[in-house]
Order: structure tokens, then C-alpha cells, then sequence
């Protein structure tokens, strides 16, 4: 190489010299190539997660083969890019191969930087297999980021968005075949092989092959020699099988003992001591150990003690403890949880939020039973989970803890960090809720039609960083907290603090007489004494502390995928979740729009409203199809909610103007009442049990009608009746979201009121919901009357405590920190303390372009043109509804005139359309002249000319 041949001294440039020392020189870097691609090797193949690395502080040793720098190193490839790194060591091989056989590494910087380039996309291939495909993915990959990495997944979630906005559906698999031929190609050059050099590993790869039926080959032809041998007594004796000892389990006690019963297949042991008992069947559950992983499932002290080396002290026998690992995501608080960090923790189950919950509109196919109960029932699953004796806490932590599996062992073998947990003492509840998201969980099968957008639309969360503030930081500021406060006359301790992705919060425990509205109105001052932007100080409902919340220096964004990726979301019976972002303790917040059953939000301009809109609209978008649920978006600011024209969930296109917001809400209003008169109908209370009650009779073929009077008969002067057949059409949910309701109330601000207090009131049942929000929390805006109406509201930060004041009714939204930051005031008057998730245009650009290919919105003209009596006025105006209704009107015209009668029974007949149709219909003829009114006994007389038979 010619590289090596500069660091030749002059002195040795005499020819065959020269060679011979540049031969070496290039062997020496081929070995070096080799070997570190060794290390690079024995790096990945010891990487244990919990090792110390830029991503995990730990005080522990490393377990990593290569210490601290192979834990750092292993940790930095796998969570970069994956499974990938194991081709870069195959091109350090073989750049070491040609060195070693002086073959050359032609153009060395060419093929270094076609390694550069390849590792990305052949990463983004293999990390975007589980985005299209969510069945292959891989739940046991030790990292979070998956067999692509981090900079895969990157690269993967920008081609796939990018590839669905440009090109559509198909996209993203255009893209990733794209990505494969080019990955190849930049391997293949990376590789720098020659077409022998490749023959030679095709050769050997061919004999490598062969061997496992060699193999086979020779196995069958020892274990028929072995058969032969059996056959023929006295040959070769075995040993003496009843001499030896071997202990097993009794499945019924669980106590081992010893029996003489052995395989005579079985390996003769030298002794049987430890290795006999890793051998040996779990005596709890009869599985074998896990072997290869080196994790001995602990069963009972003894099996513990005995399997400890003889070293170690023993242990004293205490009495057998049992613990249940808590079911996943669960967050029950028990007694080994440490103490809840959220001011308003207490918020498990707000009322009614469960209400008239019939079955779960999202579940994952093979989601058990148990799991798809919502997260604040599922200790009932914990209780299924099952028992694992603990260990006696006086064991040598050596003992307690499991020995650290290898990469691949812990990827084969069916064993996570989340399934070892439990065994190494920890805190018997499940933290977070380490589960592998799988987007199968997002995608209920009521519409079978309809495909529900896919995670990958949505930016990733970066892989987990240590930005929380240090243990030192939080007790120096929990001191500092208490000399502050001192200082200004209130005397207390500081009980504890929980530090959360965005604030910290300290527990004050305030000396007796001291007056929380005291310690509260000291917010600014504190602020100014720690040199933080705000703090917000609010007492802890049902407890003696004085939460005191104080944002850390630097802040974690919440991202919307993380919240559908948590496992309450897609376990959730919720009918209208809304993904609202995380607690201060950093626990995923939903609440259902539902059982709200109206949502009123506020916050000044910049502090994070469109945002937030934005994820609740993309909430129900991820979980419901346009037959479950219909959007009317109301705009007035016209940019903000414009993103979403053209999805199908549309019933109209986005209201940009007032007059056309304040007819949509009349039809509102409209649409309630004929949705309350088609539940009485079915004598129904609410809209989940009209569906319910209309899939039934849809399902056994009924056909429901109703008895309706059409007038009175003429000779008897009793009244009459008919049948009519009920249409058996399910309803929507109907959600109206008004981005910037200080628009609408400058323009009709009395009519506006009114509607929304007849919707507030009265829509739940009929299953029609309403988002308002508004940058101006005054009180003009927000009146009395929809305070009352809306106790379900949100305030982003605002300016003052006064506007703190009309839109919670406390301050406190005035010390918020802006950018999603929230207080979430619950119907009931609790209020929580929620980071809301960040969502950018592009992915919700992304998410519309992929509904967009799903089909048209088929948009209802009726919403919001204007209502009957403001078109009264116009001469014979046809019923609005465009052209088809203008025929059927002209059919209903003709009909009446030929048969001479007039009734929205007979018109119904004849034409097969609806009562509400046939009764707007006849109503039209009367206002034209054409029918008279109805008598005293309901019926009209024809006016119109009967037409002769020429005619
Ligand atoms: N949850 C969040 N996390 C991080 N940053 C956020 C979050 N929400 C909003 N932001 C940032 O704050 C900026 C303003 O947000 P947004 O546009 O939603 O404010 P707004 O209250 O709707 O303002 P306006 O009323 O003027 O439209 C955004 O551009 C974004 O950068």
C-alpha cells in the first residue's frame, strides 16, 4: 500500500528491503483492521443496556466484555444504528483480508466513504420493515430506537413522510425498495471485493450449509451405533445409574429431593452440585433454566441459597416472601410506589368518564382479556399476574441479582429487561410501560375498510436522555426553597420532590397556622429567589402539603407518537380519547371528549393552543373512522385549521367564515334535536346504545318502524295512524372544533351564546361535542352562561390572574410555562397539571395526506347554508339540498297533482324517502300554494290542477 510506504525510512529504500518491510507493514494494518473488528465484536456481543454509557448513568461496574470504553462504544453503535454495525465489522474483515493477502484496498477513502453513507440507509431499511409492516417487528430488541437505531428510524420516519406526501399510499414502498438497491450497492463498494473473492465466499458459504446435514448424517449413524450397542448386553456397560443422585422437583410441593430416576441418555456428571441444579427443570413452574442467558430462575430460597457460591455467607432463613409483579402500565398506588409527584394525583377516575361504556372501540387483536380493561381497572389483571417468591433481603446482592445475558441470547431467548425486573428486587410495580408499541394496537377492526394512519407518520421520541435535574441539584433547591420561605416569614419542610420532564415538584409541609393562600401568593417572589422564569405554588387536594412547581433547567418535549405508543391509549374504552400529554410525573394523560362532554380551552397567543387543537383532532383521527366520527372545523383565523381540508371525517369543508360558523352551530342544534327524536324512537337514552340497538336489529334483519298520525279520518273524526319504516342508520360522533371563538362572538356574540348553551346542555347524549378555544379569556368571550355550560377547560399560560381567574376560576395559568404547558380543569373543578405533546405541520400534514388517499369527505350542504326560515322569504324556493332534492320535489309535485292528495305519508310512499324529507317536502308545496294547510282533521287539499289525460 502506498500509504505504508511513506513511513519507510530512506534508509531502508533498497528494493527487496523496502518490499519486504511494506509486506509487514500492510499485514500489521490488516491484522489491525481485524482486530478491531474484534473488539468491535466482543463490544456488541457483551452490550448489557444497564452498563454506564452516554445514554444510562450507572454506578455499577460494566458488564461489557471490553469494560467502560466497549460499554460506551456498544452502546453508541446499537443505539445509533442497529443490527447494522454488524456489516461494518464484516467490511473492517474484509478490508483486513485484502491487507493480509496483499490484494490492495484500491481507492481506501471511496470505499470508506461508502460505508459512511451505506450504514444510514441500509439502517432506515431495516427500521422501516416494522413501520410498514407491524407484524415483523421486534419486541425484545434491547433498545429503544429497535434493529435499525436511532439514526435508521430517523432516516426511515422522514422517507416514509416525505414519500406518503409526495407520492401517496404506495410511497413509502417505493421508497424503502429504492432504499435496499442502494444500500446494496453502497455495501457492495464498501466491501471492496474482488468477483474471485466473492466466488470464494459464495463457496464458502455453500459448504457452510452443507454442514448441518453432515451433521445429521453423522449423528444418525453414532445413535445407530449406539442402538446397536444397547441391543447387544454386557458390551459397553453404563455406568451404574442407581448409585447416581439427581435432584427433582415434586410438582405438588415444590420441595426437591432426590430420585434415582435418570436418563440413560443423560451426560454423566462429574459431581452434582451447582451445575445439576442449572440443569434441572424450574422446580416452580417444571420449565427448564434458561440456557445460554445465565438468568437462574430463582424459585425458592434454598434453590437461591444453594445455587450462591460456597463463599459467599449464608444467608439466614426467613420466612418466604411473595411478590406480585404489577401489571404493565398500571398505576395503582401501592405500598411500594414511591409517593405520586402530580399535584393532582388523586385523579384516577373522573366522574362519569366511564359512564355508559359498552365495549372498547380500539383493542388489539391479541390483546388478552384482561389487558383490554382501562388503565384504572386493571388491578384486576395484576392480580392474575404471576407469583414469584421473592428473595430473603439478607442474600448477597450478587445472589439477587441475575446474571446480565448477552446481546443475542437476550434477543433469542425470549427475555427482556422488563420480564428480569422483578428478580432483582426492584420496586414491585411496573415504572413505566417498557412494552414494544405495536401499532397493531391501533387498529380496531369496526371497519374493516378503513385503514387507521399508521404510527410512522408521526416523529419519534428520541431515545431516552438524562436531562432531569441531578439528586444534588434538587436537594440544594429543596434547602434554598426553605431559606426562601423563611425569609419571607413562612416556616415549613420540604417533605419530598419529584423531579418530571418539565417541572420539579416539592412538597412543602407548612408549620401549623401557616395559610396556604400565604405561601401561594409568594409564587413571584420564590421565582425571582431560585432565578427560574415562574413557579407555580398550589395546594394537593387530600393532603397536608403545599406543592410548589419549579421548571428544570432544561425541558423534555412530550411527543404525540409517544402517547399512542403507551399502552393506556390503545387499552383505553374511551369513545373520543383525547391524548392530552404527560403529568408533571411524566404518566401519559388522556381523557375522553366524551364524558366531558365539551372542552373550552384558552391561552394567550404563542402559548401552545393550535398545537393542542391540533393533537386532540389528530387523537380522534388515529382512532376513528369517518362512519364513527365527523368533524365540522370552525376557523375563523382561516390558517390554523385549513391543514385538515379534504380528510373524509369533514361533514363540511372548514368554516372559515362567522356567518357560515354561526349557521353550522344552528345546524348543530338542528341535527341534536333529530338525533334526541331518533332515540325516542328506539326508546334509547344516548347515542352509544341507538348504535348498539340499530347494529342488533341490523344484524337479525328487523325492521323497526314507528306509528305515526297522518290526520283524521273524515267520517268518524278519529284519528289516524301508519307505520313507518324507520331508516337503521348508525349515528356518528359529531365533534365541532371553533379555533378562535372571539371572532364569533364579535359577530353574533347573543345568537352564538344561545346555541351553545342548548348544545352544552343537551348534546352529549345525542352524541354531538364541542371544542372552543380562544386566545382572549375575557369575559366578554367567555361569558357566565358558557362557563356554566363548559366545566371541562383547559388555560395554556395566559397574561394575567385575572384571565387565570375567568377561565378556572383560580389563578395559576399566569405562572405556566408557555409552548403546551397546561392546567386541565377537569367537570368537578380538579385541576391537573399536563405537558402537552408537540406536533409539528408535517405530521399532520402527513397524517391528511393519508387519509386523503382513503376516499372524498362527502360533505352535508345543509351544515351550513342558511337555515329554512332565513330562505323563507325567497319565492318558491325549493328545500335546500341541491339538486336532488329539486327532483324530488318536482316527483313529489307531479304525484300530488296526478292522484289528487296531499300527505307526508302518501309523498313518503310514493317516492321511498324519508318522514323528515316527505314533511320539508310538503311544507315546500304548502309555502308554494300548491296544497293548502292542513285542516282541523290534518288534511290539505290539492290547489294545483289535476293534469288531463292528453296532458
Ligand atoms: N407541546 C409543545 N411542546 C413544545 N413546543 C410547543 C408545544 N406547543 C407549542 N409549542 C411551540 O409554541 C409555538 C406556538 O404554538 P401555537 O402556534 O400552538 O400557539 P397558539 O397559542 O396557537 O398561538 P396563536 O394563538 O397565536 O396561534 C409553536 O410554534 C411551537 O414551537
Amino acid at each position: 500500500m502506498a500509504i505504508f510506504s511513506r513511513f519507510v525510512p530512506d534508509s531502508l529504500s533498497s528494493g527487496p528491503v523496502r518490499s519486504r518491510l511494506r509486506d509487514r507493514l500492510t499485514e500489521a494494518g490488516g491484522l489491525g483492521l481485524w482486530s478491531l473488528a474484534l473488539c468491535f465484536a466482543i463490544a456488541l456481543w457483551s452490550y448489557d443496556p444497564r452498563d454506564p454509557s452516554a445514554n444510562t448513568s450507572s454506578a455499577q461496574p460494566p458488564a461489557n466484555l471490553l469494560g467502560r470504553p466497549g460499554a460506551y462504544i456498544a452502546d453508541f453503535m446499537l443505539q445509533n444504528f442497529g443490527i447494522v454495525d454488524v456489516l461494518a465489522i464484516f467490511c473492517l474483515l474484509a478490508w483486513g483480508w485484502r491487507l493480509i493477502r496483499h490484494h490492495g484496498l484500491t481507492s481506501a477513502l471511496l470505499r470508506f466513504i461508502a460505508l459512511v453513507c451505506g450504514l444510514p440507509v441500509i439502517a432506515a431499511d431495516i427500521a422501516a420493515v416494522p413501520l410498514l409492516l407491524p407484524a415483523l417487528h421486534a419486541p425484545l430488541w434491547p433498545t429503544q430506537a429497535g434493529p435499525g437505531g436511532a439514526v435508521g428510524l430517523s432516516v426511515a420516519h422522514m422517507s416514509i413522510q416525505a414519500a406518503t406526501v409526495f407520492v401517496g399510499r404506495g410511497g413509502p414502498l417505493v421508497v424503502w425498495l429504492l432504499g435496499l438497491v442502494l444500500g446494496g450497492l453502497l455495501l457492495l463498494l464498501a466491501l471492496a471485493l474482488s468477483l474471485s473473492e466473492w466466488r470464494g465466499i459464495g463457496r464458502g458459504i455453500r459448504v457452510l450449509l452443507r454442514q448441518p446435514m453432515v451433521l445429521a448424517i453423522w449423528l444418525r449413524r453414532v445413535t445407530g451405533d449406539r442402538a446397536q450397542a444397547r441391543d447387544m448386553p454386557n458390551t459397553v456397560p453404563y455406568p451404574d445409574m442407581s448409585q447416581r443422585v439427581r435432584p427433582t422437583a415434586s410438582p405438588a410441593s415444590g420441595v426437591r429431593h432426590d430420585t434415582a430416576e435418570a436418563s440413560p441418555f443423560q451426560t454423566p456428571l462429574a459431581d452434582t452440585g451447582s451445575r445439576v441444579m442449572q440443569a434441572d427443570p424450574d422446580v416452580s413452574t417444571g420449565q427448564p433454566s434458561m440456557p445460554g442467558t445465565g438468568i437462574m430462575p430463582v424459585t425458592d430460597p434454598k434453590t437461591a441459597v444453594a445455587a450462591v457460591p460456597k463463599s459467599m455467607p449464608a444467608p439466614v432463613k426467613k420466612p418466604e416472601t411473595v411478590v406480585r409483579p404489577a401489571a404493565l402500565g398500571s398505576r395503582k398506588a401501592d405500598g411500594g410506589k414511591p409517593a405520586q409527584v402530580s399535584l393532582q394525583t388523586s385523579w384516577m377516575h373522573p366522574p362519569g368518564m366511564d359512564e355508559e361504556i359498552t365495549q372498547p372501540l380500539l383493542t388489539g387483536g391479541s390483546t388478552p382479556a384482561s389487558d383490554r380493561l382501562p388503565w384504572h381497572e386493571e388491578t384486576e389483571g395484576q392480580e392474575a399476574a404471576p407469583i414469584i417468591p421473592s428473595l430473603p433481603d439478607d442474600l448477597p446482592a450478587a445472589a439477587k441479582e441475575p446474571a446480565r445475558p448477552n446481546l443475542l441470547s437476550r434477543f433469542f431467548s425470549g427475555t427482556n429487561r422488563a420480564a428480569e425486573e422483578p428478580a432483582t428486587g426492584g420496586p414491585d410495580y411496573a415504572p413505566a410501560t417498557p412494552v414494544a408499541p405495536t401499532e397493531d394496537a391501533y387498529t380496531p377492526p369496526p371497519q374493516p375498510e378503513w385503514q387507521f394512519p399508521p404510527l410512522s407518520l408521526l416523529k419519534p421520541p428520541p431515545s431516552a436522555e438524562a436531562t432531569k435535574p441531578t439528586e444534588e441539584l434538587l436537594h440544594a433547591n429543596a434547602t434554598q426553597l426553605v431559606t426562601v420561605l423563611s425569609e419571607y416569614g413562612v416556616q415549613g419542610e420540604i417533605v419530598a420532590y419529584h423531579a418530571g420532564p418539565v417541572v420539579t415538584l416539592y412538597e412543602l409541609q407548612p408549620a401549623p397556622g401557616i395559610r396556604a393562600a400565604r405561601v401561594i401568593g409568594l409564587a413571584d417572589d420564590v421565582a425571582r429567589s431560585l432565578s427560574v422564569l415562574s413557579v407555580r405554588i398550589a395546594t394537593v387536594p387530600g393532603r397536608n402539603v403545599i406543592g410548589i412547581e419549579v421548571p428544570n433547567t432544561r425541558r423534555e418535549t412530550v411527543y404525540f407518537s409517544e402517547l399512542l405508543m403507551d399502552p393506556q391509549w390503545a387499552h383505553s374504552r374511551a369513545r373520543l380519547n383525547l391524548a392530552l400529554g404527560k403529568d408533571i410525573a411524566g404518566e401519559s394523560v388522556y381523557s375522553d371528549l366524551a364524558a366531558m362532554p365539551h372542552l373550552l380551552i384558552a391561552g394567550t397567543t404563542g402559548s401552545g393552543k393550535s398545537v393542542g387543537v391540533n393533537s386532540m383532532i389528530l387523537s380522534l383521527l388515529y382512532r376513528l373512522s369517518p362512519e364513527q366520527c365527523r368533524l365540522i372545523l370552525i376557523d375563523p383565523k382561516i390558517l390554523e385549521l385549513s391543514i385538515y381540508e379534504g380528510i373524509p371525517h369533514l361533514m363540511t369543508p372548514v368554516v372559515t367564515e362567522p356567518a357560515k360558523a354561526v349557521a353550522a352551530l344552528k345546524w348543530a342544534v338542528r341535527e341534536m334535536d333529530r338525533r334526541y327524536r331518533a332515540m325516542a324512537h328506539l326508546q334509547v337514552r344516548n347515542i352509544a346504545s341507538y348504535n348498539e340497538r340499530v347494529a342488533e336489529a341490523r344484524a337479525r334483519g328487523e325492521i323497526v318502524t314507528r306509528r305515526v298520525q297522518t290526520g283524521y279520518d273524515p267520517e268518524t273524526g278519529k284519528p289516524t295512524f301508519e307505520e313507518q319504516q324507520l331508516a337503521l342508520d348508525s349515528l356518528p360522533y359529531l365533534v365541532i372544533v371553533v379555533d378562535e371563538m372571539a371572532d364569533l362572538m364579535i359577530v353574533a356574540g347573543k345568537e352564538i351564546e344561545a346555541l351553545l348553551q342548548r348544545l352544552a346542555q343537551k348534546a352529549r347524549a345525542a352524541g354531538i361535542h364541542l371544542i372552543l378555544a380562544t386566545q382572549r379569556p375575557s369575559v366578554d368571550v367567555i361569558t357566565g352562561t358558557i362557563k356554566a355550560n363548559f366545566p371541562t377547560r383547559i388555560s395554556f399560560q395566559v397574561i394575567s390572574k385575572f384571565d387565570s381567574r375567568t377561565i378556572l376560576g383560580e389563578q395559576g395559568a399566569e405562572q405556566l410555562l408557555g409552548r403546551g404547558d397546561m392546567l386541565f380543569m377537569q367537570a368537578g373543578g380538579r385541576i391537573t397539571r399536563v405537558h402537552g405533546p408537540f406536533v409539528d405541520d408535517n405530521e399532520v400534514e402527513a397524517v391528511v395526506a393519508f387519509l386523503r388517499t382513503q376516499g372524498e369527505p362527502i360533505y352535508d350542504d345543509d351544515v351550513i347554508s342558511p337555515q329554512e326560515e332565513d330562505s323563507s322569504g325567497k319565492p318558491f324556493a325549493a328545500p335546500a339540498g341541491g339538486g336532488e332534492e329539486d327532483g324530488l320535489f318536482a316527483q313529489a309535485v307531479e304525484v300530488v297533482a296526478r292522484e289528487g292528495k296531499a300527505s307526508t305519508s302518501f309523498i313518503q310512499r310514493h317516492l321511498s324517502i324519508g318522514y323528515n324529507r316527505a314533511a320539508k317536502i310538503i311544507e315546500q308545496m304548502e309555502k308554494e300554494g300548491l296544497v293548502s294547510e292542513a285542516n282541523h282533521v290534518g288534511r290539505r287539499e290539492v290547489l294545483m290542477r289535476r293534469p288531463t289525460e292528453d296532458e
